[in-house]
């Protein structure tokens, strides 16, 4: 693994990997994915299901190593065979945290949760797929009901077919939900991660997407196919308008607060205290990305 001082985790990009293609997993090892969803649910084919958990556990004892990404398992439903085979297939495996599909209740998440600290003591990072109605209604209550749960990641295509929503590009369908499940996850402080783009060969549509979760209030996105990749890191990474403005804000409000003020002027804009905790996040995320060697995302503006 990249050696590394971070201790802050970017999670601009998700990548889905399904365990049952060996070239995948292989492939994964190299990719510039902020985390790794080894998926052994949606992708994998119900005769695969077994292949999938051998292919992962091969995988880790190989090498867990998988560039500087966090490793993620996105198991079956818990209250199902198959769920119950995962959770023991990775109960020794060196994760950074599960992912539990569908959550549509706080009491079922909750339940999940004790099923994994019954089969292991290391209090792993919980993080949840909302990708139904009943999951958007009740995402404040899901949100609430646990500490565990470091981060929540959309799921749009069970939730479009759902809603029976017209696929377009601007996903107008899917704003409303979209929103909801951002305030709930920001109202309990998770991190929030919008579903992956699924159009693979329409570049335009998926950069638009992207920004578009950014500009929602999304912490980044999840990707199916590595060509997504770099441009969805890049819309999820600061560019150097917002960094030059993030230090200026930083600047101008310890400025405001050694003169006894609490605000600042800039350009003829008042900065209110506020906005330095976004320009200290615009730089964290900076530092981070200079750390990984991702310079060249970097650009002059959006
Ligand atoms: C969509 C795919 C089936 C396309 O696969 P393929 O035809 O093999 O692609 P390419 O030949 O273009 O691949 C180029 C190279 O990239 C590697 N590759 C491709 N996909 C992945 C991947 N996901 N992870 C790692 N590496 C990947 C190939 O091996 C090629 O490299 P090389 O071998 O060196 O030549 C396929 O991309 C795919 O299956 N994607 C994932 C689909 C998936 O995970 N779906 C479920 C997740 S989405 C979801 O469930 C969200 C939620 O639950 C919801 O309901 O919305
Ligand atoms: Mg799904």
């Amino acid at each position: 693994m990249m050696e590394s001082t971070l201790n802050y985790r970017p999670r601009r990009t998700m990548l889905y990997v399904p365990t049952h293609v060996e070239r995948y997993l292989e492939k994964a090892r190299g990719l510039a994915a902020d985390s790794v969803i080894f998926d052994l649910q949606e992708s994998v084919p119900p005769q695969h299901k077994q292949t999938a958990r051998d292919g992962l556990i091969k995988a880790f004892s190989q090498s867990k190593d998988f560039e500087y990404s966090e490793r993620i398992v996105r198991v079956n439903p818990l209250h199902t065979e198959w769920g119950k085979e995962d959770l023991e297939a990775i109960k020794n495996l060196d994760i950074d945290a599960i992912l539990l599909p569908r959550i549509e209740s706080a009491d079922s998440l909750i339940q999940y949760i004790q099923q994994i600290d019954a089969i292991r003591s290391d209090k792993l990072d919980i993080m949840i797929n909302i990708e139904s109605p009943l999951g958007v209604m009740h995402a404040e209550e899901i949100c609430a009901a646990s500490d565990r749960v470091s981060c929540v990641v959309m799921g749009v295509t069970d939730l479009s077919n759902e809603l029976k929503i017209t696929q377009t590009n601007d996903r107008s369908g899917l704003l409303t939900s979209l929103s909801l499940v951002v305030l709930a996850a920001r109202a309990y402080k998770k991190c929030v991660i919008d579903g992956p783009h699924f159009d693979l060969k329409n570049i335009q549509a998926c950069e638009f997407s992207c920004r578009q979760a950014r500009d929602l209030g999304f912490d980044g996105k999840a990707v199916v196919h590595p060509i997504q990749l770099a441009y969805t890191n890049d819309a999820f990474t600061p560019k150097l308008d917002d960094i030059n403005r993030a230090k200026a804000i930083i600047e101008a409000i310890n400025q405001a607060n050694e003169e006894g003020r609490n605000v600042a002027v800039i350009d003829d804009r008042l900065i209110e205290p506020s906005l330095k905790e976004w320009a200290e996040r615009v730089l964290t995320l900076y530092n981070t990305v200079k750390e990984l060697g991702q310079n060249e995302l970097i650009g002059a503006s959006r």
